[in-house]
């Protein structure tokens, strides 16, 4: 394997000290990019751009190749993959987001399902993998993802994205132990799935816990942080001599920090709604902090972004242990120049 020629990431999550802070984008190949929208037009759909591991190579490489400050390269492809390989058959519909031809309702449907050998079913996904670490020639780090079991679940019950989770909140007050099963296939799918991907390649691995802020205090703990902690303790910890770190998203998660950082993560994705410095006087001593600028500030001027960078960097502070990122994904409609402006500010501001 080549060597690593930017290793900011992998040191800052780790909270060693850098030249300047990194940073990366979630979402960051995506729509707001003319070049990702004409990859797209030539894949046909979503799906096709994801299983095609050549088109998903190509554009996980288009914003490094348009932003030479980006510290890491994140897999495109998609949290719906796992369920999609356990056979419910997604698909997008346009303007709709994500659906499901054959949800989850019973015990029965959730004791059909397999848990998917990645290297077969989700085999698109482990050589585009492959293919992006060739490609990226040790420019910079491969971050791998997935959804978490809690996330995944709300998908897989409602059929597709809810705004009140009604479906899964019933199962989970009426039926714990339903979800309960649901949510034990998916974490072993989960750690099949991340550990394939870094044996594949990635050198960081992400848990998208998107909707773990829907959930109240005490059925986070029970639905999604015990899942997440098992997780953790599931997956392969150092490879080709290095650690792979562990980074937890949990957007709404703020109030559950010092449960978060129990988990074995070795970072926390924080949103926009907590500040920084707080979060890092809480839990900074465990674990390192990403995040978390508010997307929509991407919509202001550029100087406006530069200064809203330069005081999230204050709230952080001194020393290691900060990688910057947005609290949320990009929004399609972004003007890119502003993205360019967002990533400049961040080097130039942190340089120590
Ligand atoms: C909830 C969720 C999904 N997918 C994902 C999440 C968790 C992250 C989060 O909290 O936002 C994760 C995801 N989806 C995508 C990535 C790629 C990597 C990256 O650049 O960050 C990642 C990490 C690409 C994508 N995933 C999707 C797109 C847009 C697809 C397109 O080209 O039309 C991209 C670039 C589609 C998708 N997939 C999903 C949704 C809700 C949508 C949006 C549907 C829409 O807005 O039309 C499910």
């Amino acid at each position: 394997m080549t060597s690593l020629k930017n290793d900011r990431l992998l040191r800052a999550l780790t909270r060693q000290p850098t030249d300047v802070t990194p940073v990366w984008m979630m979402r960051q190949a995506g729509r707001y990019l003319p070049e990702y929208r004409a990859s797209r037009a030539r894949a046909g759909d979503f799906m096709s751009l994801c299983q095609n591991p050549d088109a998903a190579c190509e554009v996980t490489l288009q914003p490094l190749q348009r932003y030479p400050q980006l510290d890491a390269a994140i897999l495109f492809s998609d949290i719906l993959t796992i369920p999609d390989a356990m056979g419910l058959g997604l698909y997008f519909e346009a303007g709709e987001g994500p659906r499901f031809k054959r949800p989850i309702s019973s015990r029965a449907d959730i004791e059909a399902l397999p848990v998917p050998d990645v290297e077969q079913a989700l085999g698109y996904v482990m050589q585009a993998v492959r293919q992006i670490r060739k490609e990226l020639n040790g420019r910079a780090p491969l971050i791998g993802f997935s959804g978490s079991p809690w996330t995944l679940a709300t998908y897989m019950v409602e059929g597709g994205s809810s705004r009140d989770f009604r479906k899964i909140k019933t199962m989970l007050y009426n039926e714990p132990e339903t979800l309960h099963a649901l949510l034990d296939k998916l974490s072993q799918s989960v750690t099949d799935y991340l550990n394939g991907q870094i044996k594949a390649g990635a050198q960081v691995v992400q848990i998208f816990d998107s909707w773990g802020g829907a959930l109240s205090s005490a059925a986070f703990a029970e639905f999604s942080l015990a899942y997440l902690k098992r997780i953790a303790a599931g997956l392969i910890r150092e490879n080709e001599g290095r650690q792979v770190p562990l980074i937890l998203f949990t957007k709404g998660g703020g109030l559950w920090l010092e449960d978060l950082a129990e988990t074995g993560a070795d970072a926390l994705g924080l949103d926009w709604t907590c500040d920084i410095g707080r979060a890092r006087a809480r839990v900074g001593h465990q674990v390192a902090l990403q995040g978390n600028m508010d997307p929509a500030v991407l919509y202001a001027k550029p100087a406006v972004i530069r200064a809203e960078v330069a005081r999230i960097l204050a709230a952080y502070g001194q020393g290691a242990g900060h990688v910057f990122n947005l609290g949320h994904g990009i929004t399609p409609d972004i003007d890119p120049s502003h993205v360019a402006a967002f990533f400049e500010a961040v080097h130039e501001l942190s340089a120590r």
